[in-house]
């Protein structure tokens, strides 16, 4: 291995690692932050997150033997450096575009993803997994989860140590504890792991143990009694007694803290560690956004971002316009000014969910309760029983994670949670483990639930006001990644329960859009006018519970149906019209334009549209159709 500069050109794989002395790696870490930087520059990503794991990563691929071993990443925002070690470094330029690297680890990507994520708290419980399967076949090979501080909030975490650490088996957990979820990170567990952080860690070979040592936040009177300790010991670890002492209670060896930047010691750590037995939790310390100044200093803006400068970090400009996110923010702020029973609840997204506005006017009526979506919803159950307004603004995706929750715990008892669901409907770069795409079918067949979805951000605003006034039990409104164009004008009627609104008559084929379907249909009515052929479009405004007067109306009218939603047909809006519809005789031709029944990839949402066929000239083209067969008795064709 050529020593000094341009190592990175030299790792091929994580093989390429094991010759390599400490001084090489320190400087194979700072190449890699720089091409890091570069590329995600360019595409955009997670920018901090890895930045805060260069040294750990290759810590771990140099003591460990993937894919032998299993390492298990949690979330896999942070796994880009693990990407660029075990064979992705010339791909990490396409990273997150269509076609190219996944943003998160993909088991079909690479030998070396063995496993999926993008969701937390997800890694112990799978490590639980691999680590069972192998003591079943009599396997050898280590088991490891890394997790942040911020999944570790997340209940499922918790699940997987308190299995791991009763089993017996041998897995590590690596917490890569840099303090930050997206945001600052929350909660007793986040206050607990800071006392951790100001404790020393005494650890064993003098050598290591003072570099360790040297490297740690303390004042010099602990360096000295540490660097004294280290000196007697010999083959095991001597943290202080009551160091780590909730992870000792539940059975993991509990292992640091460590600097997560110190190369040496983590390698030095993760060869001891190597030959444990049982759970064992090592403690890394690191900086979110290390080595890059811009991104070390403001780690939540740079956690994932769009194309940027790497110079300095500047960002292209935003979306134009009023985002969806904006749109509901500011209403909920309004109407919080004169209704002290509104509260704000968010799982981790403050920034995202554009609650970090209403945090800054009503502190002590916002919530961030960490990654933990059913206690999120649960909790909102609890205020809404005792008659305050809970909302519960989250991503549609992490609302999966709660769903029990909006059945036994809100729709069952009626209880009026209201639910702002945002990135309903195609995210793009985030991909199928972010698509919000399920929730229309995985609540409408939920009894009391009402859910909405707004054509533009002004009738989000409308819907804002409608949902918080709302109280006969659940509702959601669910609203798309980004902006919108407007299509409100100032006769538009007001929101009314189950009442669609028409936007166009026409008598040859009725376009119900739903969200971003409306859009959708208007811009296909005027492809369909082109061509002589006559649409009513309507916004559905509701998936539930649907307005079936105009419905049926338009259906009896027209002769036929299109349904256009940015969710998943099976189940979904369109699904339930065809229900209406049958349910009442009324058996017209219906086409349910949506999303397929399988998971789509990562890429720019125009471009997952076209290939889905959730288009304008899409629609049209069906509508062409489908009118084509009736103009066929006693119509001119189109
Ligand atoms: C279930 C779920 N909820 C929310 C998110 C959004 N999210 C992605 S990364 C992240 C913070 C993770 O913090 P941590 O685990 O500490 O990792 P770090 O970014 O600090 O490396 C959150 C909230 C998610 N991916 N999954
Ligand atoms: C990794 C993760 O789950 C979040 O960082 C998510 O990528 C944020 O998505 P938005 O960019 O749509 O806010
Ligand atoms: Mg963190």
């Amino acid at each position: 291995m050529e020593s000094g500069t341009n190592l990175l050109s030299q790792i091929n794989s994580p093989a390429d690692l094991k010759p390599l002395n400490v001084e090489q790696l320190r400087s194979l870490a700072e190449e890699i932050r720089v091409y890091l930087t570069e590329c995600v520059s360019k595409t955009g990503g997670h920018l901090a997150p890895s930045l805060g794991v260069v040294e750990l990563t290759l810590a771990l691929h140099k003591v460990y033997d993937l894919p032998k071993d299993k390492l298990i990443w949690d979330v896999g925002h942070q796994a880009y450096v693990h990407k660029i070690l075990t064979g992705r470094r010339d791909q990490l330029p396409t990273i997150r575009q269509h076609g190219g690297l996944s943003g998160f680890l993909r088991i079909d990507e690479s030998p070396y993803d063995l496993y999926g994520a993008g969701h937390a708290s997800t890694s112990i419980s799978a490590a639980m997994g691999f680590a069972k399967a192998r003591d079943f076949r009599g396997g050898k090979e280590s088991v490891l989860a890394l997790i942040g501080d911020g999944a570790l909030t997340g209940g499922l975490a918790l699940e997987g140590m308190n299995n791991a650490a009763d089993d017996g088996t041998n897995i590590t957990v690596i917490l890569n504890d840099n303090e930050m979820s997206i945001a600052e990170n929350v909660g007793a567990l986040a206050t607990y792991l800071s006392k951790l952080r100001m404790e020393p860690m005494y650890q064993f070979a003098e050598s290591t143990a003072k570099g360790v040592i040297k490297g740690l936040p303390l004042g010099s009177g602990l360096i000295t009694k540490a660097a004294r300790a280290a000196k007697h010991t010999a083959t095991h670890f001597a943290t202080p007694a009551h160091t780590g002492l909730l992870f000792e209670e539940m059975g993991f060896h509990y292992i640091g803290p460590i600097d997560g930047h110190n190369v040496e010691a983590l390698i030095d750590v993760f060869n001891h560690v190597k030959k444990m037995k049982g759970a064992v939790l090592v403690h890394v310390l690191t900086v979110k956004g290390k080595g890059i100044p811009y991104a070390e200093a403001d780690s939540r803006t740079y956690h994932g971002l769009s194309k940027f400068s790497p110079d300095d970090g500047k960002m292209e400009s935003k979306t134009v316009g009023v985002s969806y996110t904006s749109a509901f923010a500011d209403t909920l702020c309004d109407l919080s000014e004169t209704d002290d029973k509104i509260i704000g609840i968010t799982a981790a997204m403050p920034d995202g969910t554009g609650l970090n506005k209403f945090a800054k006017l009503h502190p002590e009526r916002y919530f961030d309760v960490g990654i933990a979506e059913q206690h999120a919803v649960t909790f909102a159950a609890g205020l809404a029983a005792e008659n305050f307004k809970p909302v519960v603004a989250i991503y549609s995706t992490f609302l999966q994670r709660a769903y029990d929750q909006i059945v036994h715990d809100v729709a069952l008892q009626h209880l009026p949670v209201r639910f702002f669901l945002d990135r309903g409907g195609l995210v793009g770069d985030d991909g199928g483990t972010h698509h919000g795409v399920l929730d229309l079918a995985y609540l409408r067949c939920v009894p009391n639930m009402v859910i909405a979805a707004p054509k533009d951000t002004d009738e989000l605003r409308a819907m804002t006001r409608f949902a918080l006034a709302y109280s006969a039990g659940p509702i959601a409104v669910r609203y798309p990644r980004g902006g919108a164009r407007q299509l409100t004008h100032e006769d538009s009627p007001e929101i009314i329960l189950g009442k669609a609104e028409i936007l166009q008559d026409g008598d040859d084929i009725a376009l119900i859009g739903l969200g971003a379907g409306v859009e959708i249909a208007l811009d296909a009515a005027a492809l369909l006018a082109d061509c002589g052929v006559r649409a009513t479009v309507v916004n559905a405004r509701f998936c539930k519970p649907l307005d079936a007067e105009t419905i049926l109306d338009v259906a009896r009218r027209c002769g036929r149906v299109i349904t256009i939603e940015d969710g998943v047909t099976p189940g979904g809006f369109g699904s339930g019209v065809l229900e209406l519809l049958a349910d009442n005789g009324v058996m017209v031709p219906v086409a349910r334009i949506g999303l397929p029944d399988e998971f789509i990839e990562h890429g720019p949402v125009p471009l997952l549209r076209e290939i889905v066929g959730l288009t304008a000239p899409a629609v049209a083209a069906k509508a062409r159709e489908m009118v084509g067969t009736r103009r066929e008795s006693g119509y001119a064709a189109v």
